[in-house]
């Protein structure tokens, strides 16, 4: 990695500190009429003063204490606004200049080999640093998959150390795609923490849209080590993981992060023990000036609050601190503690869990429609009842966690010294952990894909399913990753047979597809009443993809389904719409300009895969006209639910 050395510019001259490099500066600017510019591909100079670089002999220059390098950096965009919190952050850059220091920026990235739609969108993401060469890696197996990503374990040729290739895929053609993309690796550089995942470098295609982010390696992630029925960790262990991910969390927080993707599955562990922080994919600065409305459309379903599915859009890193205490209670329990395949089924289960909320909770949200979430019944706080074996306080701090009021959660800070940490058993040392066989969510996934599969075979060769004309051989042969998603599509379209859904890995996909399809739709769909009548309100109304028909159709006996969300994005494609999730999909498409790039980023791939998807369906099945326009609490308010 290169690292900006100095910099003057005549024209701006807001100063961030960059602190630290981890890596000997490559990059030298003089001055901004005559300077130079030193890369790992060579010397440049400016000819005169049309930012036309020509190439110069190698000149020694003294090097400077990096603690006091200065860079001149001012926000070019929205986005890069929100990405500058030099207040907050002493450890990086910032912000970026549209002016001369822009131009520098650029030149300096190009000068370092960075592709030109990066330097020209998002320069500050790799500003003083170099881009690494593919084939400095040999890329190894897959180790995990993403909405967006897949991750790839390597070696590196040289060294021989074994390092995660991230691959995330975006549009490098639009704008919004990379700065989002910029938004992650900003961040992560931003964070340097034991407990947070280290960015080591990146690898930028020239042309294509496909950018690789080197980190260290990670034998497992605590959902895979959780989905291993051999492995059952003890109440030291617990401790020991709780306490790395609350110092991890604490980083976060104290340098204006909220994750706001917090689960087993992006916790890795090594083994030395050692808990990190992964994915920083939806993580976004919690203080900003002038700060847009957010997205609420952030943290998989399992694991997010209450106020998110309720469309709260004004909220900050507390949202991390209920998603840390499902996490607690689940390195207890080893399954999720709040599994709803839907918002509206995830919310009844929180409310069944934690109680109804007092009225005034439901006053501070603006929009009329959270009220009608309200449960018909009075539910009683069940959280004790629920973890009655685990350490009281344990219970106590998985209490404060799980409070509807956001403030009420604490910090990391007060859970790292609440009496849970202070009492015996302490938490063991990192090292002492066992060392398991390597083990992530991915491999969870193909075990569970494996059992599903055995199951369905069995029941083709009972007959069961050959009857009813659902047998597609040659899907079910197939055993890499993209054909395993296709099986579980396809058996996620066959009701009945496996009972339900597994993990929602496609939470994320299906909101984020059924937004931008929604979106998509309302432009040439039909404007029905219900919509002009609450087009008045910005409605924050799960997308048409949670399902709550599924919901209903379950009441009355049958299997849900993934076709559920499939007929949804079939219907809202052909215009057919929910008109709430119309207005919700608006609401976060307009006006949250600042989040907005996670919907265009990932969409195109997961509304290419629910097309994909879609062929999977039997025609008679995709066709059926659905409309989700009403949502009734009696759907959940019976025992059984
Ligand atoms: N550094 C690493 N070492 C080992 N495994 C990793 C590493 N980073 C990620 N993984 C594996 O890859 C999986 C997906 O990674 P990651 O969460 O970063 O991708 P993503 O596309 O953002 O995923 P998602 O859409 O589920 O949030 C992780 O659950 C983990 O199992």
């Amino acid at each position: 990695m290169g690292c900006v050395n100095s910099k003057k510019a005549t024209t701006t001259t807001l100063t961030t500190t960059i602190a630290k490099p981890k890596t000997p500066p490559h990059v030298i600017i003089q001055s901004h009429l005559d300077w130079t510019l030193k890369s790992i591909s060579g010397s440049f100079r400016q000819i005169g003063n049309t930012g036309t670089l020509e190439k110069i002999e190698e000149k020694e220059e003294p090097e400077k204490d990096h603690d006091q390098e200065t860079a001149v950096l001012v926000p070019q965009n929205e986005d890069s606004r929100h990405l500058s919190k030099p207040s907050l952050s002493s450890r990086w850059t910032s912000s970026f200049s549209i002016t001369y220091g822009g131009r520098f920026a650029q030149a300096e990235n190009v000068a370092a080999g960075w592709p030109p739609w990066l330097c020209d969108v998002a320069a500050e993401t790799v500003m003083g640093w170099a881009p690494l060469k593919f084939d400095k890696f040999q890329k190894l197996e897959k180790i995990g998959q993403g909405t967006y990503s897949s991750v790839y374990r390597a070696r590196d040729v040289e060294t021989g150390k074994i390092v995660a290739l991230k691959k995330v895929r975006f549009n490098n053609f639009r704008p919004d795609s990379v700065r989002f993309m910029a938004r992650e690796i900003i961040i992560l550089r931003r964070l340097d923490h034991p407990n947070i995942m280290k960015l080591e470098g990146i690898i930028a295609s020239k042309f294509s849209c496909i950018i690789y982010l080197v980190f260290e390696y990670m034998d497992h992630d605590l959902a895979g080590l959780l989905s291993c029925p051999d492995i059952k960790f003890t109440e030291e262990q617990i401790k020991c993981f709780m306490r790395q991910l609350l110092c991890g969390i604490e980083h976060c927080h104290s340098q204006g992060v909220m994750h706001r993707d917090v689960k087993t599955a992006n916790i890795l562990v090594n083994n030395e023990g050692i808990l990190k922080i992964a994915d920083f994919g939806l993580a976004n600065f919690t203080v900003t000036n002038n700060r847009e409305p957010l997205t609420s459309r952030v943290v998989t379903l399992w694991y997010r609050p209450p106020e998110l599915i309720l469309g709260s859009t004004d909220y900050g890193e507390f949202v991390d601190l209920w998603s840390v205490g499902c996490v607690f209670a689940e390195l207890f329990t080893g399954k999720p503690l709040l599994k709803g395949k839907t918002e509206g089924e995830q919310l009844h289960k929180i409310f069944k869990l934690c109680g109804t909320p007092p009225d005034e909770y439901w006053k501070r949200f603006k929009h009329p429609l959270p009220a009608m979430f309200k449960p018909r019944h009075h539910y009683e706080c069940m959280l004790a009842q629920r973890c009655n074996e685990f350490p009281k306080t344990a219970v106590s701090l998985i209490e404060s966690f799980l409070s509807y009021e956001p403030h009420m959660r604490g910090t990391a800070s007060s859970a790292l010294n609440s009496e849970y940490f202070s009492s015996i058993p302490y938490a063991c040392d990192p090292s002492s952990l066992p060392k398991y066989p390597p083990n992530k969510e991915i491999n969870a996934k193909l075990r569970e894909d494996a059992r599903r599969t055995k199951s369905y075979r069995m029941l083709i060769t009972s007959g069961a399913l050959r009857n009813q004309g659902r047998v597609r051989r040659p899907l079910l042969e197939s055993t890499t990753w993209e054909r395993k998603q296709e099986v579980e599509a396809y058996i996620y379209a066959v009701p009945r047979i496996n009972g339900g859904c597994a993990r929602p890995k496609g939470d994320r996909d299906s909101l984020k597809s059924s937004i931008d399809v929604v979106s998509e739709a309302s432009q040439v769909g039909p404007v029905t009443e219900m919509s002009q009548v609450s087009s008045t309100h910005s409605v924050p109304f799960p997308a048409a993809s949670s399902g709550f028909a599924s919901e209903r159709r379950r009441k009355q006996g049958s299997a849900p389904s993934r076709l559920d969300t499939k007929r949804t994005l079939k219907n809202q494609t052909a215009s057919v719409l929910d008109p709430t999730s119309v207005l919700h999909a608006e609401n976060n498409f307009s006006s949250n300009s600042q989040d907005s790039n996670i919907n265009s980023r990932r969409v195109e791939t997961t509304s290419r895969r629910s097309e994909e998807n879609l062929k999977l369906v039997k025609p008679r099945e995709r066709i059926r006209p659905h409309r989700y326009n009403s949502f009734n609490w009696s759907d959940f308010d019976s025992p059984e639910n």
